[in-house]
C-alpha cells in the first residue's frame, strides 16, 4: 500500500485542478457572466471533482474496517500528521497534535501509575545518543539489521522480507492456486521475517519477485544497519548512534542502580524516551516510523529465581496465546490464565508470565480490546540476537497483527557484553550461607601501562575479570605463541609475554558476584495508540453518519466539555466557572461556544472521545441552585444536577471512583433521555 505521502504526492495534481477550476468559478460569478458560461464552469469543477474523489478512493481501497474514515477524522482533529508536510514531508516522521499529544502523554502518565508507581521501579532518563563502542559491545553494530534489495535499474531500496511476503500475499490471492503449491507459500509467510540472508536471497529468485513500483527485477539482498550514525563533537573523531531502544541507557548504569537499590536483587529499571531507526520503508502510519516513543523496563533478577514475588495478581488473568509449536503446527491460539500457562509450560517462567499479565492489563485498561490481542511468541530464528525467549503482544488491526509490546528475555547477554567490552563491574553480590572454594587469578603487569597508557586501566580491570575458562585459554596462548589478543572498546591490542604475570590461588570465598537475568517489556507508544483508536473507532448512524471515538476516560485527548446551549451572555459566568472548577480537580475540559446546534458540538466533541459534557442551559440561569446537565460519551445519556457539584462529580467518573450507572441511579435521567448506545 502507498504511504501518505505518496498518496499526496499523486494527488496533489488533481487537487490544483480542482482548485485552480473553483476559482474561475468564482471569478465569472463575481463578474455575472454569461448564466451558460458559469454552468459550464460548474459542470467541470463537478467533473474535476469526481475525478480527484475517484483517484482517493482508489488509492485508500475501502476495506471491512473503513480506515480511510478513521484517517479523516485524525486529520481533522489534528492527532498526529506527517512531519515536515510543507516541505512535502520526510517517510516514518510524524508531529503529535493537540489531541494525539495529549492521547500519548496519558498514555505515559498510565504506564508510570502501573508499572513505575505500582512496582517501585528505578525510572531513569539516559541519552539519546550513545558512542560507538556502546553498541558495538550490545551487538547492534554487526546485528541490528534488516536484509534489503534494490531495484537494479532504478537503485531504489527495498525491504526483502517484506517485499517476498507481499509478493506471496498477491500469489495467495490467486484463486486457482491450490494444494501443495498453496500450503508451501502459506508455510512460508509464517516464517518470512525469520529467513536467512541466503534463504531470502534464494526465496526471491524462486518466486521471481520484482519490485512493485517499477517491475524491474531486484538485487539479491544484503544487510542494513537500522541504526542512524553520526559524529559527535567538531572534530569528527567520534562516531555515535541515536539509540534505536533505550535498554542500553539501563544496562550501563547497572552498578548505580544496584546501588542506589542497597545492592538487593530484583529490581526494575524504567524507562521513556525516544528510539531512532532508520525503517528501509516506513509504511502504514505510526506503525513503522524512523523515530518512536518507546517505554522499556528492565527487570533484573538472580538467574537461579525466576519467580515473581507479585505472581499471584496476575494468575487469573486470561490471555490468548499462540506459543511456536503452534504457529509451526498450523494449531489456533490458546485462551488460558496465567498460571494455566505457567503450570503447563506454556510460559516458560513465573517471571515471565507476570509481565505477560501485567502487559495485559495495562492495554486492556488502554483500550485495547481483549478480542483482538494476543501474545506470540517467537520463533527460534526469529528472535533478536539477544533474546533467548520473546513474547510479543500483538493488536489486531487494519493492517493485521501489529507487534505493539516485545516482552524478551535477555538473560545476562547485555551486562556480560558490557563487562566484556569495558572491564566494569556490572553484577550484583549475594552473600553464601556457607564459604566456597574458587580459583583467584591476580595479574600483575609493570609494563602494560607503558605500551598502552590511557588503555591500561581497562586492560587490567578486563584481566581481573577474568572466568576461569578464558583465564585458562589465555595461559595456554601466552605459553604457545607468547602473545594475546585481546578485543576491548571495540579495539584488537596484543599483549606480550613479557607484559604480564599471572598469580594463581585458591581461595574460600563468602560473596559471590551474580550477573542477573533480565526480562524486558518493550512498549511502542506510536502503535499502541494507532490501535487503541482503531479499536475505539465507532460510527452512529442517524440522519448523517458521525465517527466517534470511545475512548476510555484515563486514555481521552480531554475528559470534559463546557458548553453553553446558545450564544446568550448570561451563560458565561456559569462557564467560566465550571471550566475553573474542573481545572482545580485535574481535569482537562474544552468549552465549546462556537456556533452551531447543541447535537453538532456534541458531535464534534464525540469525535475526539471527550468522554463527559456538562450543558448551561436556559434552566441554569432561572433555577435556584444553578443546574446544568452532564452527558455520557457512550450512551449519551443526560443528567441534570445541581451546578456546583457537577465538577467533582465528573472528576470522580474520570478517576473510576464511581461509574455511570452508579450515577445516574443517583441523579434524575434529563427529561426524554434514554439510553442510545
Ligand atoms: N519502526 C517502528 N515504528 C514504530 N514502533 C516501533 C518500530 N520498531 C519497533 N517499534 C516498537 O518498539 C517495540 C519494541 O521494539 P522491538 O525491537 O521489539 O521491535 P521489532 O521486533 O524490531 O519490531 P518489528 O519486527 O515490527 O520491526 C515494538 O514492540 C514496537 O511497538
Amino acid at each position: 500500500m502507498a504511504s501518505e505521502i505518496e498518496i499526496e504526492q499523486q494527488l496533489a495534481p488533481l487537487r490544483l485542478l480542482v482548485k485552480e477550476q473553483g476559482d474561475r468559478v468564482r471569478e465569472l460569478k463575481e463578474s455575472q457572466a454569461p448564466k451558460a458560461d458559469i454552468s459550464r464552469a460548474v459542470a467541470e469543477l463537478k467533473r474535476r471533482k469526481k475525478q480527484l474523489e475517484d483517484k482517493e478512493k482508489a488509492l485508500n481501497p475501502p476495506d471491512e474496517f473503513n480506515r480511510s474514515q478513521l484517517e479523516t477524522l485524525l486529520k481533522q482533529r489534528f492527532f498526529y500528521r506527517p512531519s515536515f508536510s510543507i516541505y512535502g514531508g520526510i517517510a516514518g516522521l510524524y508531529d503529535f497534535g493537540p489531541t494525539g499529544c495529549a492521547m500519548k502523554n496519558n498514555l505515559l502518565q498510565e504506564w508510570r501509575l502501573h508499572f513505575v508507581l505500582e512496582e517501585d521501579m528505578l525510572e531513569i532518563e539516559s541519552s539519546s545518543l550513545a558512542p560507538e563502542p556502546v553498541f558495538k559491545a550490545s551487538g547492534h553494530l554487526d546485528r541490528f539489521l534488516d536484509y534489503v534489495v534494490k531495484d537494479v535499474k532504478t537503485g531504489e531500496c527495498l525491504r526483502a522480507d517484506h517485499l517476498l511476503d507481499a509478493h506471496l500475499e498477491k500469489l495467495l490471492a490467486d484463486k486457482n492456486l491450490e494444494g501443495d503449491s498453496r500450503q508451501e507459500i502459506i508455510n512460508l509467510r509464517t516464517k518470512v521475517e525469520s529467513l536467512s540472508l541466503q534463504e531470502l536471497g534464494d526465496q526471491i529468485k524462486k518466486f521471481e519477485v520484482k519490485s512493485p513500483v517499477t517491475g524491474n527485477n531486484v538485487s539479491d539482498p544484503m544487510p542494513f544497519n537500522l541504526m542512524f550514525r553520526t559524529e559527535i563533537g567538531p572534530s569528527g573523531g567520534v562516531s555515535g548512534y541515536l539509540r534505536p531502544e533505550t535498554s542500553q541507557g539501563m544496562f550501563v548504569n547497572f552498578d548505580y542502580l544496584l546501588e542506589y537499590n542497597q545492592g538487593k536483587l530484583p529490581f526494575a529499571a524504567a524507562q521513556i524516551g525516544s528510539a531512532f531507526r532508520n525503517e528501509v520503508s516506513p509504511r502504514s502510519g505510526l506503525l513503522r516510523v524512523r523515530e518512536f516513543t518507546l517505554g522499556e523496563i528492565e527487570y533484573f533478577y538472580h538467574p537461579n529465581d525466576n519467580d515473581h514475588f507479585k505472581f499471584d495478581s496476575v494468575a487469573d488473568v486470561e490471555v490468548t496465546l499462540f506459543p511456536k509449536d503452534h504457529q509451526v503446527s498450523g494449531k489456533p491460539t490458546r485462551k488460558m490464565s496465567i498460571k494455566n500457562a505457567v503450570d503447563e509450560g506454556v510460559i516458560g517462567s513465573r517471571c515471565m508470565g507476570y509481565f505477560l499479565g501485567r502487559i495485559s492489563l495495562y492495554l486492556t485498561k488502554m483500550g485495547i480490546d481483549p478480542k483482538y490481542l494476543r501474545f506470540r511468541q517467537h520463533m527460534d530464528n526469529e528472535m533478536a540476537h539477544y533474546a533467548t525467549d520473546c513474547w510479543d503482544a500483538e493488536c489486531k488491526t487494519s493492517y493485521g497483527w501489529v507487534e505493539c509490546v516485545g516482552c524478551a528475555n535477555r538473560s545476562c547477554y547485555d551486562l556480560k557484553c558490557h563487562v566484556k567490552a569495558t572491564g566494569a563491574s556490572l553484577c550484583a553480590r549475594e552473600t553464601l550461607k556457607e564459604p566456597i572454594s574458587v580459583t583467584i587469578n591476580e595479574y600483575h603487569s609493570s609494563k602494560v601501562g607503558k605500551a598502552f597508557k590511557g588503555d591500561a586501566k581497562k586492560i587490567m580491570q578486563y584481566f581481573s575479570n577474568l572466568d576461569n575458562d578464558t583465564a585458562e585459554k589465555y595461559d595456554k596462548m601466552l605459553k604457545d605463541t607468547s602473545q594475546i589478543e585481546v578485543d576491548i572498546d571495540s579495539k584488537k591490542l596484543t599483549i606480550s609475554e613479557d607484559m604480564i604475570a599471572v598469580k594463581r590461588y585458591e581461595k574460600e570465598i563468602h560473596v559471590v558476584d551474580i550477573t542477573p537475568s533480565v526480562i524486558e517489556p518493550s512498549f511502542g507508544f506510536g502503535r499502541i495508540l494507532y490501535s487503541i483508536l482503531e479499536h475505539n473507532f465507532r460510527i452512529r448512524e442517524g440522519d448523517e453518519q458521525r465517527s466517534w471515538l470511545s475512548l476510555p476516560p484515563p486514555v481521552a485527548p480531554v475528559k470534559c466539555s463546557v458548553l453553553p446551549l446558545s450564544a446568550k451572555k448570561e451563560f458565561d459566568p456559569y462557564i467560566k466557572q465550571l471550566a475553573s472548577e474542573l481545572k482545580l480537580h485535574g481535569i482537562s475540559n474544552k468549552v465549546d461556544d462556537s456556533a452551531g446546534s447543541i447535537g453538532r458540538r456534541y458531535a464534534r466533541t464525540d469525535q475526539i472521545g471527550i468522554p463527559y459534557g456538562i450543558t448551561v442551559d436556559f434552566d441554569t440561569v432561572t433555577n435556584n441552585p444553578a443546574t446544568v446537565t452532564l452527558r455520557e460519551r457512550n450512551t449519551m445519556q443526560q443528567i441534570r444536577l445541581n451546578a456546583d457539584i457537577a465538577p467533582k462529580v465528573v472528576s470522580d467518573l474520570v478517576k473510576g471512583l464511581t461509574t455511570w450507572k452508579e450515577t445516574i441511579t443517583k441523579y434524575h435521567l434529563f427529561e426524554g433521555q434514554e439510553s442510545k448506545k
